[in-house]
């Protein structure tokens, strides 16, 4: 059995970044990389923009201008200044190319078609220069930029409607056990409704991930060898619950050995989450999470996540782990590190009662795991913490 912190290093290790690309809609590309640099298409600006309600001037020695016009935002007129001539304009407006300076109106004085501005102003004072963000033709984004909801905006103000991105791993995600049933079906005695499938969606939901297909497989040996092999051929990311450990149905882990996946670990010591399967082949990752579902929601934020952060390419592959003041007395029960399921506020964390493998119930109102190391036999209110916060 292999440590906590060994079998992330495992995981970061053997997980690599997707190197696929696709093409999507800018404005579904939210939390994708750029496959590849983007050069803009136009000047951004497309024209000398008025970045003020007011007037443009084309400047003399003198505090009073002629009115010759007016040039409102979408206005597609050249007018043609003199000096000491202005014209009345709108933010967003093209600034005529003989303007060049644009005075707020709060500080001009008008009468009739003379207005008088309140002092002399610099040239090029609130115009927007041709260009200014990005010139045509000139890099507007690097390749691997996030495209946050900014970075879409900012393509979308250059006319961009598809991008290139790295591709997001798909993912199967596989429930196994015959006591299994669908909401809605009747709870027959031995039967329980499958919850793992829904779980674990919406977790990789949450986080931007959308390419999944969920499978349900009986406890048979067969039957979960056929399936695996296929989910495992046609996915980037494979992740089964429940057939782990070692009873005599459990059969995911003699499937996975007899389709000759690589095994990095099987069996971590920690709690829950004992029987955490970890291996790949060719290119495809493959967790078998126990069956338990907080353990298997454990292992998913505690192993998945990196998983899919690297594959991601990202920097930063773990969750955030800080320190906190515990609000709560815990004690542990044996020698495996455990994560325990809390709630976090303000520097302070509650740790939940009910911490079984199975407890959903306390789950449900977490929004952090509380690492508490080997080492550790209790926790005292006012001991400082490591919390992991879940992103939820
Ligand atoms: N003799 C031993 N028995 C067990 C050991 C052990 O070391 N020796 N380890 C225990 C630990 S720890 C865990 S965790 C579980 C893991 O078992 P499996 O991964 O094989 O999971 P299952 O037996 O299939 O299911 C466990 C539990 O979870 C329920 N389950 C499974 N799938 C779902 C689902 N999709 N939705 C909702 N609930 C699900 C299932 O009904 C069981 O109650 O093994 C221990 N045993
Ligand atoms: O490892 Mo299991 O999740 O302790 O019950």
């Amino acid at each position: 059995m292999i440590s906590v912190s060994e079998a992330i290093q495992l995981v970061e290790k053997q997980s690599l970044p997707l190197l696929k690309s696709t093409y999507k809609p800018v404005e579904k590309s939210g939390g994708y990389k750029l496959f590849a640099d983007v050069d803009s298409p136009i000047n951004m600006p497309p024209f000398r923009q008025s970045a003020m309600d007011g007037y443009a001037l084309n400047l003399h020695n003198n505090l009073n201008y002629n009115l010759i016009g007016e040039v409102k935002a979408g206005d597609g007129h050249q007018l043609i200044l003199k000096p000491g001539q202005a014209v009345r304009i709108f933010t967003g407006a093209p600034v005529p190319d003989t303007a060049n300076a644009v005075m707020m109106q709060e500080k001009v004085v008008v009468d009739g078609n003379v207005i008088t501005i309140q002092n002399q102003i610099e040239i090029n004072v609130n115009i927007r220069p041709l260009g200014e963000q990005v010139k045509k033709g000139e890099l507007a984004l690097l390749k691997n930029t996030k495209l946050t909801p900014a970075a879409i905006g900012y393509l979308s103000s250059l006319g961009i409607s598809k991008v290139k991105v790295f591709k997001k791993p798909s993912i199967a995600l596989i429930t196994t056990g015959n006591e299994l049933v669908e909401a809605g079906a009747d709870l027959d005695y031995g039967k329980i409704y499958e919850s793992n499938s829904n779980m674990l969606l919406s977790a990789l939901y949450s986080l931007k991930f959308y390419d999944v297909t969920i499978h349900k497989v009986e406890d048979d040996y067969e039957k979960t060898q056929s399936k695996l092999n296929s989910v495992i051929n046609e996915n980037d990311l494979v992740i089964i619950t429940g057939g782990i450990s070692v009873g005599d149905y459990d059969f995911v882990g003699k499937a996975l050995s007899a389709l000759n996946v690589t095994e990095h670990f099987y069996k971590v010591k920690q709690k829950p989450g004992k029987p955490l399967f970890y291996g790949t082949k060719n290119n495809t990752s493959i967790f078998a999470l126990p069956g338990n579902p907080a353990a298997a929601l454990t292992c998913f934020y505690v192993y998945v996540y990196i998983a899919l952060q690297k594959m991601m390419n990202n920097d930063v592959v773990a969750l955030p782990r800080i320190k906190a003041i515990s609000v709560s007395n815990f004690k542990k029960n044996g020698d495996r590190p455990q994560f325990l399921k809390a709630i976090y506020n303000n520097n302070q964390v509650e740790i939940l009662e009910g911490q079984s493998s199975a407890m959903q119930q306390t789950f449900a109102i977490s929004n952090a795991l509380v690492f508490m190391p080997e080492d550790d036999s209790a926790i005292e209110t006012g001991d400082s913490v490591e919390v992991i916060l879940l992103p939820i």
